[in-house]
């Protein structure tokens, strides 16, 4: 018997939820991966749903992390600076086309004298979450440092990314558009899924969120047919690095570009 209370009906994900923009995407498909949806339909996602995916969110101080964090989760917004001391965390249960998943949200501190204990929280992470203020130029040219950092503890080959720019509810559309230039440009040399968001409003945080959830959920079951299905002699595998094969992994030099 189960001791949980049942999944939020607001935590439902049925249908792979959109990209923000198709130039940064993790993979621009418009449905979850055939072999994903089959492996939920017969009950073959093996330890998927009893794991919870642990999922880090980064990036200098005061660009909003514990606010966005706090929107999804308790949907609340505080408009007084509160630094983070060291690390917290959130627990997030979802459906996932009928099987439960779970993310572990941690939100680190992002003041240069706590960043230490925080960065002892980095490992064994299945997403890296990286955000910057789209109203603070210096804080987008930090992203591949904190990228760098993080990916210390993580395996670059299998870790999802993603570039976060906060606060545009503050940003006029110019200014947006200038510094959205930028960030996709870096979100793609990171190979890391551009998002722009508003804690504030709340614009893009669920739709964010549930696409983090989503595409977390669709490479853990993929791992785990992996593990299962025995390779057969003459397997081949395919090494194009175009749209038309989005789920192949990482290769292990992306690290080279916060180098
Ligand atoms: N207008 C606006 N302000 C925001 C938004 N997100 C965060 N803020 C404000 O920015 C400040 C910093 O937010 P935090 O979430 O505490 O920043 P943080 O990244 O967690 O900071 P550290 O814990 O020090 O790393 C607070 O005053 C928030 O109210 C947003 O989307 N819009
Ligand atoms: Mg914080």
């Amino acid at each position: 018997m189960s001791v949980l209370p049942p999944v939020r009906r607001d935590r439902i994900v049925t249908e792979l939820p959109p990209c923000f923009t198709r130039e940064s995407a993790l993979h621009t498909k418009d449905i979850f991966h055939p072999k994903v949806k089959k492996a939920c339909q017969d009950d073959r996602t093996g330890t998927v749903g009893l794991k919870i995916s642990k999922i880090i969110v980064v990036g200098d101080l005061s660009v909003g992390k514990t606010c966005l964090i706090n929107r999804f989760c308790k949907n609340t917004f505080d408009k007084n600076y509160k630094a983070t001391i060291g690390v917290d965390f959130e627990m997030e249960r979802f459906e996932v086309l009928g099987v439960p998943f779970s993310l572990q949200l941690w939100d680190t501190a992002g003041q240069e004298r706590f960043k230490c204990i925080a960065s002892t929280y980095y490992r064994g992470a299945q997403a890296i979450i990286i955000v910057f203020d789209v109203n603070d130029i210096e804080s987008l040219d930090h992203v591949k440092q904190w990228l760098k950092d993080a990916l210390k503890e993580n395996d670059p080959t299998s870790v999802l990314l993603f570039l976060v720019g906060t606060k545009k509810d503050i940003s006029s559309a110019s200014q947006y558009s200038l510094i959205e230039k930028d960030a996709i440009q870096i979100a793609k040399e990171m190979r890391a899924e551009y998002w722009a968001l508003s804690s504030l409003t709340g614009e893009n945080v669920k739709e964010f969120f549930f696409r983090v959830a989503s595409l977390t959920f669709e490479a853990n079951v993929l791992s785990e047919l992996e593990k299962t299905s025995p390779r057969k002699i003459g397997d081949v595998v395919r090494i194009n690095n175009n749209d038309k094969n989005p789920y192949q992994r990482r290769k292990k030099s992306r690290s080279d570009c916060c180098q």
